[in-house]
């Protein structure tokens, strides 16, 4: 199978700006497409990350298999993944869509999505989005942003293709938001809690609930004058 992994290079995780500056962003962002590609690659699909910029194999890519294809495409996220899904008259090989947020993601878990024969497989993301996808059916399109999961279920129904949700905690995390860190700490194996560490965050247990808390003299004077 195709697997494409969107990757937003330039200003990637905005939502993250209250705990890490831009430089910090970028380099979290980095480590966590370097954990999926990992995942991915022992899967043996062929990888090709779809990203923003070009991407340098000396910063960027490090830890990434040798493997992996890079191709730049600057187009918004919906149209460079739509160009690249099953159509009438091409190949008929599936596509699966696997962002590069999903720190969690493992092996195992990504069997799961890549396991069902539907003609459309969705791995939702909290709060609505679609953090995986598998597409074998040639009329399906890609629609991102909002509540994508609800609008690719509708799409599917609409052109007549199977459909299969997939029910994982591990694909179904993405890291968006600051309180998202947690879970990286705590179910993270790879270059993300790694980078997170090192930035200097870790699990704060507070009143039986759990947080991420950075020590202060790890911020960069980039992130405290963000
Ligand atoms: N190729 C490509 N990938 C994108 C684009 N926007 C987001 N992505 C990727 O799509 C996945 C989901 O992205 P989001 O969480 O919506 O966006 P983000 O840039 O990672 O984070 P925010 O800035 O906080 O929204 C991640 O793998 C991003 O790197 C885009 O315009 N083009
Ligand atoms: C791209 C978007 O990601 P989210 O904003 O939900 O992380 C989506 O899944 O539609």
């Amino acid at each position: 199978m195709q697997v494409v992994v969107p990757f937003a290079a330039e200003t990637p995780k905005t939502r993250l700006r209250s705990v890490l500056s831009a430089a910090e962003r970028s380099r979290f962002a980095r480590a966590m497409l370097a954990d999926v590609l990992e995942a991915l690659a022992r899967t043996g699909h062929d990888l090709t990350v779809v990203a923003t910029s070009p991407l340098s194999s000396d910063d960027d890519l490090v830890g990434v298999p040798s493997t992996v294809r890079v191709e730049v495409d600057d187009r918004p996220l919906t149209d460079a993944v739509d160009a690249r899904l099953p159509r009438r008259g091409r190949t008929g090989e599936p596509v699966a869509v696997v962002m590069a947020d999903l720190a969690l993601a493992t092996p195992e878990s990504l069997e799961g999505l890549f396991g069902p024969d539907a003609d459309v497989v969705i791995a939702p993301g909290r709060g609505g989005g679609t953090n995986a996808l598998v597409v074998r059916h040639p009329d399906f399109r890609a629609d991102y942003h909002g509540a994508s999961y609800l609008d690719h279920r509708a799409a599917a129904n609409g052109v007549g293709a199977s459909l299969e949700t997939i029910d994982s905690f591990r694909l179904g995390t993405d890291i968006d938001e600051p309180a998202d860190l947690v879970e990286v700490l705590i179910h993270g194996t790879g270059r993300s809690p790694e980078c997170l560490r090192a930035l200097g965050f870790e699990l704060e247990r507070t009143d039986g609930r759990v947080d991420t808390e950075r020590s202060l003299d790890s911020t960069s004077a980039d992130s405290r004058s963000r």
